[in-house]
C-alpha cells in the first residue's frame, strides 16, 4: 500500500529525487512550536510528518544554548499543551529539565521526526492544490514531500544574527556566537568582549563572571531590564495577571516603577532604557525586555563592565576601536547579537510571511495563511505563544479532517479509502 504513495517525480532526474506524497501536514521544524502542534494532531487523529534539519528534537535547546541555561519564565507560562511538566520541576526549569520533559513529550505523543532532512524550498502549486517541499538529506538523495498544509515552526531564532563590523575578521582571539557559547570554564583570567545587551548578552556576562573571566558588555542603543522577579513573585506573572484588568500603557508604566524600586536607575550604569514602554516594544519590535537573574548586581559591583556605545572596528591583533574613538584590548568575542527568520530563505511565499520571515498579520491573527499555510511561533510571545498556535491549527485542521473523513465512510469511492493512507513511515 506505500508504494502506492511513492513515486518518482517523472520530469526531474528521478535518479536523485524520492517523492513523497504526506496524507496530513508537514511540519517544519522539531523546537517546541513543531512538537506541540503535532502532539494537538496526534490528539486530533490526523497524520503528518515532522522535518527536522537537525539529528534531534528542539536543537537550539539542545545544541545552542549554554549550560546553566533555566527557564526565565515560570514553568506554567513554558509547558507545551496537552502534558504539563512534572510536579517536582522548580518554579524556573533547568536546561536540561526542559530538553527531558521535550524529549518525553515527543515520546508520549509518538512523535518521530525525519531528522537529517533540512527543507531547501517549499512552493504552492497551483495546478495541483498542494504544497511541494523540498529537503536535502544527511545521508541520501533529495526528497520532494507533497502535501496539502504546511506547518512553518522553524522559530523565530532559526539563524544566528553576525554583525559586519570592520575588521572582526582579522581580530585574533577566539570570536563566537552566543548560540555557540557553552559555558565560562575556559574563559578564566581572560578579558571577553560580549556584544550586546539582550538576555544572552547579560546572562553570558553573568555567567562569564562566575567563572572568573573580565566580561565588558557593548550596550550600544537601549534595553529594558525588570527584575526576573518582584518581593518573589515572577514579574511576567504580575504583568499577565495585570494585563486582565488595566491597558497595556499602564501595565508598562507599573512595570517601570516597580522595576526602579527594585533595581534602581539602571541609567546610573551606562545602560540607557527605550522611550516605548517594556510589552509594548516586545509587542510591536519583538524586542525582549531582559528579566535579570543577577547581572545588574555585577554590573554595580563593578565585575561586569558597561560600554556605553557601539564598536567601530576592530584593530589587529586583538583592539577593538569603540565609535566614541576609545581603544580597549580583549582576549575574546562573543556576539550575543541575536537571531532571525529563516523562512523566506525556503518558502517561496510573500502574502504571509514579511520579508523578514514573521507572518504579516500580528496576534492573534498570525497562525493561518491562504492555501493550507500555516505558522506556529512567530508571535513574540515564547512558548506560551507557541502552545495557542498549536491548539488553533490542530483544531483548524482537525475539523476539516473529521468532516472529510465522515463523508468518506459513507462513500466506498476507492480513491477515498487511498486518501487516508498514511504515508508517515517511508
Ligand atoms: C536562549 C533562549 C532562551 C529562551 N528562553 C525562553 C523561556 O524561558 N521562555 C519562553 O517562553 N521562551 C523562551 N525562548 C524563546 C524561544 O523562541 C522558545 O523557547 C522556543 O525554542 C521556540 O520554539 P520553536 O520551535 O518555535 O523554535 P526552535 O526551538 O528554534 O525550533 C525550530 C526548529 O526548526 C528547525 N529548522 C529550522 N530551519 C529548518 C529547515 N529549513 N528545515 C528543517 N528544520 C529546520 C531547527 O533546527 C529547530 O530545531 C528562548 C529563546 C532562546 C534563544
Ligand atoms: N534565560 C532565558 O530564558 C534566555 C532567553 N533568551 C531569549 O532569546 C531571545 C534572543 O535574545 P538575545 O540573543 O539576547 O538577542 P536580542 O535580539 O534580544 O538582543 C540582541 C542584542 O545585540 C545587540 N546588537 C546587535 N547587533 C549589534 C552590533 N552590531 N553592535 C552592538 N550591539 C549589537 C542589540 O542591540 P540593539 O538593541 O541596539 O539592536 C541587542 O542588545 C530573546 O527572546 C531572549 O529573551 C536569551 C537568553 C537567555
Ligand atoms: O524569552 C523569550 O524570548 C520570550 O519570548 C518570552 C517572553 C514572552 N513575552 C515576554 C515578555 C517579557 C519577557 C519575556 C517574554
Amino acid at each position: 500500500m506505500e508504494n502506492l504513495f511513492r513515486f518518482i517525480d517523472d520530469h526531474q532526474d528521478s535518479s536523485r529525487r524520492r517523492c513523497i506524497w504526506v496524507n496530513g501536514p508537514v511540519i517544519v521544524g522539531a523546537g517546541p512550536s513543531g512538537l506541540a502542534t503535532a502532539a494537538c494532531l496526534r490528539e486530533q487523529g490526523v497524520p503528518f510528518v515532522v522535518l527536522e534539519r537537525a539529528d534531534c528534537i528542539a536543537s537550539l535547546w539542545q545544541k545552542r544554548t549554554y549550560h546553566r541555561l533555566k527557564l526565565h519564565l515560570p514553568k506554567q507560562f513554558c509547558q507545551l499543551p496537552k502534558l504539563p511538566f512534572p510536579e517536582d520541576y522548580p518554579e524556573y526549569p533547568t536546561r536540561r529539565q526542559f530538553i527531558d520533559y521535550l524529549e518525553s513529550y515527543a515520546k508520549h505523543f509518538n512523535i518521530n521526526p525525519n531528522f537529517g532532512e533540512c527543507v531547501q524550498s517549499a512552493r504552492y502549486d497551483e495546478t495541483s492544490g498542494l504544497w511541494r517541499v523540498r529537503t536535502t538529506t544527511s545521508s541520501g538523495p533529495e526528497v520532494e514531500y507533497i502535501c496539502r498544509w504546511l506547518l512553518v515552526a522553524t522559530g523565530e531564532n532559526a539563524e544566528c544574527m553576525v554583525p559586519e563590523i570592520e575588521g572582526l575578521a582579522s581580530f585574533k582571539g577566539e570570536v563566537i556566537h552566543a548560540s555557540d557559547y557553552t559555558s565560562g570554564e575556559k574563559y578564566s583570567g581572560k578579558r571577553v568582549l560580549v556584544v550586546g545587551c539582550g538576555n544572552s548578552g547579560m546572562e553570558v556576562s553573568l555567567d562569564l563572571c562566575n567563572h572568573n573571566a573580565y566580561p565588558s558588555m557593548v550596550v550600544r542603543s537601549s534595553v529594558h531590564v525588570l527584575p526576573r522577579e518582584i518581593l518573589g513573585k515572577s514579574t511576567f506573572e504580575l504583568a499577565v495577571f495585570l494585563m486582565k484588568w488595566l491597558p497595556l500603557w499602564l501595565v508598562d508604566k507599573l512595570l517601570l516603577i516597580l522595576a526602579w524600586l527594585v533595581l534602581g536607575n539602571i541609567a546610573n550604569y551606562g545602560i540607557k532604557r527605550p522611550s516605548t514602554g517594556p510589552l509594548e516594544l516586545k509587542n510591536t519590535k519583538g524586542k525582549t525586555p531582559v528579566l535579570d537573574i543577577g547581572a545588574l548586581e555585577k554590573i554595580r559591583s563593578g565585575k561586569i563592565k558597561v560600554i556605553p556605545t557601539g564598536i567601530k572596528r576592530f584593530v589587529s591583533p586583538n583592539r577593538v576601536e569603540l565609535a566614541n574613538g576609545d581603544q580597549l584590548e580583549f582576549d575574546s568575542v562573543i556576539l550575543a547579537t541575536g537571531y532571525r527568520s529563516n523562512v523566506r530563505s525556503w518558502l517561496q511565499e510573500s502574502e504571509f510571511f514579511n520579508k523578514n520571515g514573521f507572518p504579516k498579520s500580528p496576534f492573534p491573527n498570525g497562525w493561518k495563511g491562504s492555501k493550507g499555510l500555516y505558522a506556529v511561533g512567530f508571535t513574540r510571545r515564547g512558548l506560551s505563544g507557541a502552545s495557542w498556535d498549536a491548539t488553533r491549527i490542530a483544531q483548524d485542521i482537525g475539523s476539516v479532517w473529521k468532516k472529510e473523513t465522515e463523508q468518506q465512510k459513507k462513500t466506498t469511492s476507492s480513491i477515498a479509502c487511498h486518501r487516508r493512507c498514511i504515508s508517515q513511515q517511508f
